[in-house]
C-alpha cells in the first residue's frame, strides 16, 4: 500500500519555468564562481526567504536569484540539473519555459541564455530519455512592444522555441495588450500558452482565448468562478496546466485540501500535474502528484487520466504523444487496482 501511494506515472511537464529550478545550492555555486556577492549569510539565509504570500512577492526572490546566471556554462548547468531530477520524477517529456526578456534586461545577451539552455535540451532524450521543447515566455508586467521586438530577435537568431509563453505579475496586466505579440507568435508558425486566471480574474481566461487564441492556459484556476467559462473549457477540450504546491506557496489557493484540482477532475477538464518553479514551491513533479495523491486520495486510474491529459495537452509529435500514452496506459495496467 505505501508503494502505491507513491507510485507516480510517466508524464509531460509541460509548466515549468526553468529558472524557477535554480536549487539554493546552485545559486551559491554560481555565485562563487562568477565573484558575485549575495545578499544572504548562507543557504539557510537564502531558505528562510522561501515565504511567500503572492505572486509579487515570490517574483521578487526569483528575479533577484537570477542574477547569478551570467554565462552560458551557468544556463547549461541549471538546465542539466533539472532534467536529471526530472528524469526521476517520471518526467518522460517537458515543455520549459524561459524568460529570455529577464536575462536580457539586466545585460545577458540572447545567444547566452538561449544557446546554455538549448545545448543542454538538444542532447536530452539521449542523456535523460526526456524530449524536450522549448518556450519563450514574456513579461506581462513590461511594455508588449518590448516583448515584439524581444520574439523579432529571437526569430532572427533562429532560436530552436516551439512556442510563446505569457509570465510575470498577473493582475492588472491583462493579454488584451499582447494581441499584436501573439499574432507575430502565430505568423511564424509558433504555438502560443499564457498564464491566466493563477491570481487574476476568469476574464483573462476569456482574453487569453479569444484574443490571444492560445493551445492551453496555465493555471486557469479561478475558471470555477465562472460555470459558462468552465462548460466552454471542457466542450473545446482547452487544457489547463495545473501546478499545486505553487498555488498553495503562493497563495492563491488557502491550503492543499481546498485546491479545486477535484473539482476539475468531476467537470472533465483536461488537467495536467507541473511544479512551475520547483525549487521554490516544494517540489518537483512528482512531489506535486504525490502530494494530491495522499490530500485526495486519488486512484491509479484518476492518476493516469492526469498524465494521459499532459500529453494530450503537449505539443509532442503525434508519434512521441502514442509512444508516451503507451507508457502511461501500460503504467495504470500495472497497478494492484488494476488486477
Ligand atoms: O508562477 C509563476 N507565475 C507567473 N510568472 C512566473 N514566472 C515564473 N514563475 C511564475
Ligand atoms: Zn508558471
Amino acid at each position: 500500500m505505501v508503494a502505491e501511494l507513491l507510485a507516480t506515472p510517466p508524464c509531460a511537464e509541460i509548466h515549468l519555468h526553468i529558472e524557477g529550478t535554480l536549487e539554493p545550492e546552485l545559486i551559491f555555486e554560481l555565485a562563487a564562481r562568477n565573484g558575485i556577492d549575495l545578499p544572504y549569510a548562507d543557504l539557510e539565509d537564502l531558505r528562510a526567504r522561501y515565504r511567500f504570500t503572492d505572486l509579487q512577492s515570490f517574483l521578487d526572490l526569483y528575479y533577484s536569484n537570477m542574477d547569478v546566471l551570467r554565462t552560458e556554462a551557468d544556463f547549461a548547468d541549471m538546465t542539466r540539473a533539472y532534467l536529471r531530477r526530472a528524469a526521476t520524477a517520471g518526467v518522460r517529456h517537458v515543455e520549459m519555459m524561459m524568460d529570455p526578456q529577464a536575462h536580457l534586461l539586466r545585460g545577458i545577451p540572447l545567444e547566452t541564455s538561449v544557446r546554455g539552455v538549448c545545448a543542454v535540451l538538444e542532447r536530452s532524450e539521449e542523456e535523460f530519455g526526456i524530449s524536450t521543447g522549448l518556450i519563450a515566455a514574456f513579461l506581462r508586467d513590461r511594455p508588449a512592444a518590448e516583448a515584439l521586438e524581444v520574439l523579432e530577435e529571437l526569430l532572427a537568431m533562429g532560436a530552436p522555441i516551439i512556442a510563446i509563453g505569457l509570465d510575470s505579475a498577473e493582475v492588472g496586466n491583462p493579454p488584451s495588450w499582447f494581441v499584436e505579440l501573439y499574432r507575430r507568435a502565430r505568423e511564424a508558425g509558433l504555438r502560443t500558452v499564457a498564464h491566466a486566471g493563477e491570481e487574476g480574474p476568469p476574464t483573462y481566461i476569456v482574453e487569453a482565448l479569444d484574443l490571444l487564441l492560445v493551445d492551453r492556459i496555465d493555471h486557469g484556476i479561478t475558471c470555477l468562478d465562472d460555470p459558462a467559462l468552465v462548460e466552454r473549457l471542457v466542450r473545446e477540450r482547452i487544457p489547463l496546466t495545473i501546478c499545486p504546491l505553487s498555488n498553495v506557496r503562493l497563495q492563491a489557493v488557502e491550503s492543499l485540501a481546498q485546491h479545486p484540482l477535484p473539482q476539475m477532475l468531476d467537470h472533465g477538464l483536461n488537467i495536467s500535474v507541473n511544479s512551475d518553479d520547483p525549487a521554490y514551491f516544494g517540489g518537483y513533479v512528482d512531489d506535486n502528484f504525490r502530494t494530491v495523491q495522499e490530500v485526495f486520495g486519488l486512484s491509479r486510474a484518476q492518476l493516469a487520466r492526469l498524465a494521459e491529459d499532459s500529453i494530450e495537452a503537449s505539443f509532442a509529435s503525434a508519434g512521441r504523444r502514442a509512444e508516451l500514452l503507451g507508457e502511461v496506459r501500460a503504467w495504470a495496467a500495472a497497478g494492484p487496482e488494476a488486477a
